[in-house]
């Protein structure tokens, strides 16, 4: 396991070296908005295949460094990189196809279930939505339920199966259980735990320390829009202190 963290700058590993290169590097990169500084010379890299959170503090920056991973957000100054080739190049339909977002609220874009999961793939047969519903933890029976009536993580369970339906390889999850009943948290944790092992790369953002422990392997620290601290989840001490 490669950690290096050092100061000034500082900068963070979090790639396994035995088994995952990093799918992004981010290079000093600092966002400002507004005449606010919301990130600060952010160098660090986040490895393919495991589930890497954010976490820190409210305010600390966590969404925005989500954000430029699939240029919802452009650095100030700085490199993000996706597999060495910075982002600045990168076609942005093609790179969200590939690196996919998911908000906290579900949101289901059509009336069935089928008709969800084929909003970005008109293409999908009953045969691999059938099966898109089986790899998130739900009844392939249940394709052809209307999307009203859903559970809170049922639907955002859903939105993961249309999301996995352009076969992405990264997936940034902003709090996506933030809107859901203790329940069905675990229930999409469990399934973000199951395509972390099928070999997708999964970025978190979590508020919910217990949460961060149980999902990631590796674990970014923000705080004032600075790298607090990096590294495997269980060598983290802000999420021993939190909750
Ligand atoms: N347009 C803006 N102008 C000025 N400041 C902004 C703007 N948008 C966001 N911010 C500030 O940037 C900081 C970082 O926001 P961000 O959403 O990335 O933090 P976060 O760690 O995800 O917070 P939270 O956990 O509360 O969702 C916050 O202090 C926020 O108020």
């Amino acid at each position: 396991m490669a950690i290096h963290v050092i100061l000034q700058p500082m900068e963070a590993d979090i790639t396994d070296a035995h088994e995952h290169s990093p799918v992004f590097t981010l290079d000093r990169v600092t966002v400002r908005r507004g005449g606010a500084l919301l990130l600060d010379a952010v160098s660090c890299r986040i490895a393919g295949g495991a589930c890497t959170a954010l976490v820190g503090p409210s305010g600390a920056g966590k969404s925005t460094l989500l954000r430029l991973l699939n240029r919802l957000e452009e650095p100030g100054s700085g490199t993000v990189r996706f597999h060495g080739r910075p982002l600045t190049g990168a076609d942005v339909l093609a790179l969200r196809r590939r690196v996919q977002l998911l908000s906290q609220q579900p949101v289901l874009l059509t009336t069935h279930i089928a008709d969800d999961l084929r909003v970005g793939r008109p293409d999908l047969d009953d045969r691999r939505a059938a099966g898109l519903l089986g790899r998130v933890g739900l009844s392939p029976a249940m394709l052809d339920r209307p999307t009203a009536g859903l559970s809170g993580g049922e639907a955002q369970r859903v939105c993961l199966a249309r999301a996995l339906a352009l076969d992405p390889e990264v997936l940034l999850l902003d709090e996506p259980t933030s809107a859901l009943d203790a329940a069905s948290a675990r229930a999409v944790e469990h399934t973000v735990r199951d395509l972390v092992a099928a070999g997708l790369a999964v970025v978190l953002v979590s508020h919910n320390s217990p949460q961060a422990r149980r999902v990631a392997d590796q674990v970014l620290v923000l705080d004032g829009g600075r790298l607090a601290d990096s590294g495997p989840v269980d060598r983290i001490s802000y999420l021993k202190e939190g909750t």
